[in-house]
């Protein structure tokens, strides 16, 4: 973890926004609560993996801390993910306490990016807490394949959680990563599928993080091919629609619907970053695709006042890189940063 590196025509004690070495303005905190999961889907996580002992884990009640110090600084979206966020113990008193920034205007959104396999019984609440948009992977509607990808995941229970979701008026995007060899032939499927219940689909290029039981190289799926695959069956029409995320989105005149596509390793975004990351650890990750980091968890756990927390934000903010590192490592068959997403939650 770099601790080094301050940038010295930073002034890390004043308030105000977050605004990075290249002018981009920090808007957009995306926090992992828990780097567990109920699934073990086969390009994120080994089977067998080895999660974090309790006593690093941020309490509840520190995230909650953490989080607001963020939108003092003048953090507008929040978005929660994981591992799965919705199965960390006590998840919804947590939302339930963040929603007093919507309520006080100074946070715009607050958002999940989940399975889906809680969703069945917690949409309702969700709603009622300010959560109006979910993203939820899911990568084939095939239940065999599910299970295949997944590993420990329940198609039914998904498809239960959609629903609810929706009947709760929560407006749901999907995200599917492209896989070669794996669901290539389901993306006209995922459109209809989408499109009928009124959802956007993103589709993913796979990202070389973290190792993994088998080779992620050979399911690399350049999205490039996938458009043109899409083009051969829908008519795509380029819309300037934008979410604040990475996504470029594309009409379908056939359906009506939105088909975005997130390219981190053939197109580079990164030039409008707005987004850091913590992990439940307290970790704050300062680009997806770098190692760079600033620990959190000892200045939130140093004194009850904010003054150490917010200089440490501050000074990170101050070395944020311009954009990320990933390569495809095809001689040494490496992941390019060593940590699962499941650690940064994507
Ligand atoms: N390289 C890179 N990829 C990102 C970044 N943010 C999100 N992604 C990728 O996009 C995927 C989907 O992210 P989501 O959690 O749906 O968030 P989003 O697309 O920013 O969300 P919206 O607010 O709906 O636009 C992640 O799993 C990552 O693969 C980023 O800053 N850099
Ligand atoms: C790590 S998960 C965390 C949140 C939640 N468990 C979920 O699956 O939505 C966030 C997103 O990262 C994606 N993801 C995981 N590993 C990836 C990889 N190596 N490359 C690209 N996307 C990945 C998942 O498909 C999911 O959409
Ligand atoms: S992608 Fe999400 S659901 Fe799948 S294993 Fe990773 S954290 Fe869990
Ligand atoms: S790769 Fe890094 S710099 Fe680029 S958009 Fe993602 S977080 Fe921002």
């Amino acid at each position: 973890m770099t601790t080094s590196g301050l940038n010295s025509d930073f002034d890390t004690t004043s308030q105000g926004p977050l605004v990075d070495p290249f002018g981009r303005q920090v808007s957009y905190l995306r926090v992992s609560v828990t780097d567990r999961c109920d699934f073990r889907c086969f390009y994120c996580m080994s089977e067998h993996m080895n999660f974090l002992p309790k006593k690093e884990v941020l309490s509840l009640e520190e995230l909650d801390r953490l989080c607001s110090a963020f939108v003092d600084h003048g953090v507008k979206r929040l978005r929660l993910t994981g591992g799965e966020p919705l199965v960390r113990k006590g998840i919804l008193s947590l939302i339930s306490s963040l929603s007093r920034h919507l309520d006080s205007g100074a946070l715009n959104e607050l958002t999940i990016t989940s399975n889906g396999s809680q969703l069945k019984n917690m949409s309702k609440d969700l709603a009622s807490m300010g959560v109006k948009r979910i993203n939820l992977s899911l990568d084939t509607l095939q239940e065999k394949r599910f299970t295949e990808i997944t590993r420990w995941g329940r198609f039914a229970q998904v498809m239960d959680g959609i629903e609810a979701a929706l009947a709760a008026g929560i407006h749901l995007k999907i995200n599917a990563v492209a896989l070669k060899g794996v669901n290539d032939d389901e993306f006209d499927d995922m459109i209809r599928f989408a499109h009928e219940r009124g959802m956007d689909l993103t589709i993913i290029e796979t990202m070389p993080m973290g190792e993994i039981d088998g080779d992620r190289l050979d399911m690399y799926l350049p999205l490039s091919q996938v458009k043109q695959q899409l083009a051969q069956s829908w008519e795509l029409e380029p819309i300037p629609y934008k979410t604040g995320g990475p996504a470029s989105y594309m009409r379908v005149r056939e359906t009506g619907g939105r088909v975005g596509f997130i390219t981190p390793l053939t197109h580079n975004f990164c030039e409008s970053c707005n987004r850091v990351r913590v992990t439940c650890t307290g970790t704050l990750y300062l680009c997806l695709g770098q190692e760079d980091a600033a620990d959190l968890r000892a200045p939130l756990r140093a004194s009850e006042s904010n003054d150490l927390l917010n200089q440490a934000i501050r000074e990170a903010i101050s070395r944020k890189p311009q954009g990320h590192d990933f390569v495809i490592d095809r001689a040494n068959n490496r992941p390019s940063i060593g940590r699962h997403m499941s650690v940064t939650g994507g």
